[in-house]
């Protein structure tokens, strides 16, 4: 018979991850543009992904997942991007800090020390690949600080200690925002806050900030990826900037598949 398509190997599904998330907005965006109307977009979460992602890798079958960068499968798999030549799934990004207002009257340290946070892509990967083997976040996290005591330095510099006041920070089990969160808890715990890291689905997270029952995340995807929650709170958090350049979305496939678009998916 006539040659399987693409969609025929993965039963016309992509695996996406929680539906909060900006980029299960750009995968449907994708669909549109495409004309991918016969597929369907698995919504999930970021675990469940990476665990079908391996059971498919393993047995070298076809498979497509919603992905992003900075993340630790493309270091652990032979991994690629679907080119996106509608730009579904926009440009290249950044992580921005979000605080909620008057956390620099509050929490004047704390709000110096988020300022200052600023890492790339193979700081936040030693982390990630440090918790997928096996490490607990927080060993992880204390791990990279050990080692990196100079750059916590430039962030921590001339900031005061503080006796115990508490501080909460908003993150969605992202592996990246896991990784990032856990640092900057480590880092403001040294300080001496009680710190509360409280995971959450990304609109409440930003909800979170936004009504003040966070002091902060340091998951802010923008300017796109976010758009709809920031524009949403517009005036009721203060975005303090990036915190990492450079990221980016789309769809991923094993190298071993023989597609290269998102056009392909058509065939
Ligand atoms: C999944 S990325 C870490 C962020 C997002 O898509 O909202």
């Amino acid at each position: 018979g006539e040659r399987a398509t693409v969609g025929d190997t993965v039963d016309y599904k992509i695996i996406g991850i929680d539906p909060g998330a900006g980029l299960m907005k750009a995968t449907s965006q994708a669909m549109e543009d495409y004309n991918l109307s016969d597929w369907t977009v698995v919504e999930g979460s970021s675990a469940a992904m990476v665990a079908t992602l391996k059971k498919a890798y393993d047995k070298k079958e076809p498979i497509i997942v919603t992905g992003w960068t900075p993340h630790w499968m493309f270091a652990k798999y032979d991994l690629k991007y679907l080119e996106d030549p509608k730009k579904s799934f926009g440009e290249d990004e950044n992580i921005h800090t979000i605080v909620r207002n008057g956390l620099k009257e509050d929490l004047p340290e704390a709000y110096q020390v988020l300022d200052n946070f600023h890492w790339d892509t193979d700081a936040m990967g030693k982390v990630m690949m440090d918790i997928t083997d096996g490490a607990n976040p927080e060993d992880a996290a204390a791990k990279w600080v050990e080692e990196n005591a100079d750059t916590v330095k430039e962030w921590t510099n001339g900031v005061d200690k503080v006796k115990g006041d508490k501080i909460k920070i908003g993150y969605v089990a992202w592996d990246s925002e896991i990784a990032s969160t856990n640092v900057v808890g480590k880092v403001l715990s040294d300080l001496g806050y009680d710190v509360t890291l409280s995971q959450l689905e990304a609109g409440p997270m930003w909800t979170g900030v936004a009504d003040g029952s966070l002091d902060a995340h340091i998951a802010g995807w923008l300017p796109i990826t976010h758009e709809d929650y920031a524009k949403k709170y517009e005036g009721k958090f203060e975005d303090l900037g990036n915190n990492l350049e450079g990221t980016k979305l789309g769809l991923v496939v094993p190298s071993y598949m023989d597609i290269n678009s998102i056009e392909d998916l058509k065939k």
